[in-house]
């Protein structure tokens, strides 16, 4: 049995259970949130990441268990998917594209739903639909009913679309088994090619659901619309050229479905509500722990004070910094709430007592930092991040020390590829890291767009919060200083690093809110940090 379906793993990350609010069905809020994977509020959805078998497993069961008849669950997928739209596209003018399977159904329907309400629609069969499933030549029967405007694929030319107008792809979904070819392929190129922005149902069309690798010409849309679950190939940021931003929508499957495989977890704002406490009232600074911080060597200050000022607002109950002697001054004056002491003055008794250690940020790669880094991996306890130059230092070790158990080891891509050496796509790359965190038995965090976590257990959780204006330096650093101050008190490892993450991200899309997103700064994000974890 994969490690996935355990229930141990999961016992450490606390949410197992897909988050359940009060509202399902019919009755939809209107708030997307602002992040990588938007996830509508108010409205049931799985953190589970299933492949396309599981997907249909879970339609049946619940068609099964709740809706009776696949039509009806095709109705209020339809029926989420018109009101998304609605909300946020209502004055634009509409094309939906439309295949013979059940997304066309879904196309078919989502059409009749907005034509009602008065949207301005063009409804494209791009493939018959009366030689397709019942759900869609259905739904297509329903559309012609209430006069709404339907032509055939050769009766069309995306040439003349205006570009204003807005593609909806509803081809193919889940249930796409091979690569596009021939006309399919050529009409997809030349939607690929107008400037008009696109919009994708579930999937774009031509992307394998369960593939990393897409091997052929996939819709690229600007957005994907993707009903119930993350699917296993958005695994791969580099499908993203694909997707374009991910918002998933509720579509009413049942909550008891037990998938036969899960490829991982999402990390969503559940996480962040099940995990916070408030402190109590008799509480004394030394419950909280001390957070050691290790890095800023000569001319790089800037990253154990971010990191510094990160673990403090996080929360832990005291913060030392050790950096280099020629920092003294200005680690004192930029950061007067954390004790200062030199690379020469640390001990084994001070890295012993600490909480929480992050030992990585502006380090730099001397022989000095080479000492550091080894003592501290031999002498740390295993509350420990390893960051940046840590991680490099790390990597070149010819005999490497044992990483503590459970430490979080939290590198970029470039720095992932040091640790556990080069890798060929994606597939390659996640075998390798997780290969990596169970052999070591430790956390790594892969960042980027959907961080992706692997624990010692085999399992991985993905971010669903943070944006691109976190693409910048010093963002790395806040990251490590928020999950060592978070290790200090939060009782495990993975929950420190996946909460560590997710607040990190929703920080940026808070600032994204009002600032733009080229302009953050990494303190922007560690002000923002006390609203995040308000309780
Ligand atoms: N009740 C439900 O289950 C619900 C499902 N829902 C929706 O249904 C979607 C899944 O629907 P689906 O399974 O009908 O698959 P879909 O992607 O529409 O098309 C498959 C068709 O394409 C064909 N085909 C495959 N590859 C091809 C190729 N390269 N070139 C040409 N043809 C190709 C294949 O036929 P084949 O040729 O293999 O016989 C088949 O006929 C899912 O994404 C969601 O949107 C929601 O409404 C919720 C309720
Ligand atoms: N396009 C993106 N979308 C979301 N998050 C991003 C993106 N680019 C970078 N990040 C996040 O920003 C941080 C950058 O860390 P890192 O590369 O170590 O920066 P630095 O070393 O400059 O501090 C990581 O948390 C990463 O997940
Ligand atoms: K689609």
């Amino acid at each position: 049995m994969d490690a996935c379906m355990k229930p141990s793993p999961y016992e450490l990350f606390p949410p197992e259970v897909p988050i359940v609010f009060e509202k399902v069905e019919m009755i939809l809020v209107p708030v997307i949130l602002s992040s990588a994977v938007k996830i509508r509020r108010n409205c049931y959805f799985s953190n589970m990441i299933l492949d396309a078998h599981n997907i249909k497993n879970w339609d049946s069961h619940s068609i099964k268990s709740k809706w009776q008849s696949s039509l009806y669950l095709m109705e209020n997928a339809a029926l989420s998917l018109s009101q998304i739209i609605h909300e946020n596209y209502r004055n634009k003018n509409l094309v939906i594209l439309c295949g013979s399977g059940n997304n066309g159904g879904d196309g078919y329907a989502l059409a009749r739903m907005l034509f009602k309400v008065g949207c301005r629609v063009d409804v494209i069969s791009v493939l018959d639909p009366k030689r397709g499933s019942n759900e869609c030549n259905s739904n297509y029967q329903k559309l012609l009913e209430i006069g709404a405007p339907i032509s055939q694929r050769n009766e069309w030319s995306p040439a003349k679309l205006n570009p204003k107008t807005i593609i909806v792809d509803c081809i193919f979904g889940t249930g796409l088994n091979r690569p596009l070819e021939g006309e399919l392929l050529a009409f997809i190129q030349e939607i690929n090619d107008l400037p008009n922005y696109k919009i994708a149902v579930d999937l774009p069309s031509g992307m394998l659901a369960d593939e990393y690798r897409q091997p052929g010409v996939v819709f690229k849309a600007d957005k994907t619309f993707t009903l119930q679950c993350f699917k296993r190939c958005f695994l791969n940021r580099e499908n993203l050229l694909y997707t374009g931003e991910i918002s998933m929508v509720d579509i009413g499957l049942s909550k008891d479905f037990k998938p036969s495989h899960i490829e991982g977890r999402l990390i969503t704002d559940s996480y962040l509500k099940n995990m916070l406490s408030k402190r109590n009232v008799n509480s004394e600074k030394r419950d909280f722990g001390s957070c050691l911080i290790i890095g800023g060597a000569k001319g790089m200050a800037g990253a154990v004070i971010m990191a510094g000022k990160a673990a403090w607002r996080s929360g832990c109950g005291l913060l030392m910094i050790c950096a280099d002697e020629d920092n003294r001054q200005i680690i004192q004056a930029a950061l007067p709430e954390a004790m200062f002491i030199s690379f020469e003055e640390l001990t084994l008794e001070t890295i012993q007592k600490a909480r929480s250690i992050v030992i990585g940020p502006g380090l730099g790669k001397s022989q000095k930092a080479k000492e550091l880094l080894i003592t501290t991996l031999e002498n740390a306890p295993e509350n420990i991040v390893v960051d940046a130059d840590a991680i490099n230092i790390y990597s070149s070790l010819e005999e490497p020390p044992k990483l503590p158990r459970k430490s979080i080891i939290t590198p970029h891509k470039r720095e992932l590829e040091r640790l556990i050496g080069p890798t060929h796509g994606y597939e390659d790359l996640l075998n390798k890291q997780k290969a990596f965190s169970k052999f070591h038995g430790v956390i790594l965090v892969s960042k980027g767009p959907y961080t992706q976590i692997t624990d010692n257990l085999g399992c991985l959780l993905v971010n669903t919060s943070g944006n691109a204006s976190l693409a910048k330096g010093g963002t790395g650093d806040v990251l490590a200083g928020i999950i060592g101050g978070l290790l200090c008190f939060v009782p495990k490892n993975i929950s420190a690093a996946a909460l560590g993450v997710y607040i990190h991200g929703k920080a940026a899309d808070e600032w994204v809110k009002s600032g733009s997103d080229g302009s953050l700064s990494p303190l922007d994000l560690i002000n923002l940090i006390p609203t995040l974890l308000k309780t």
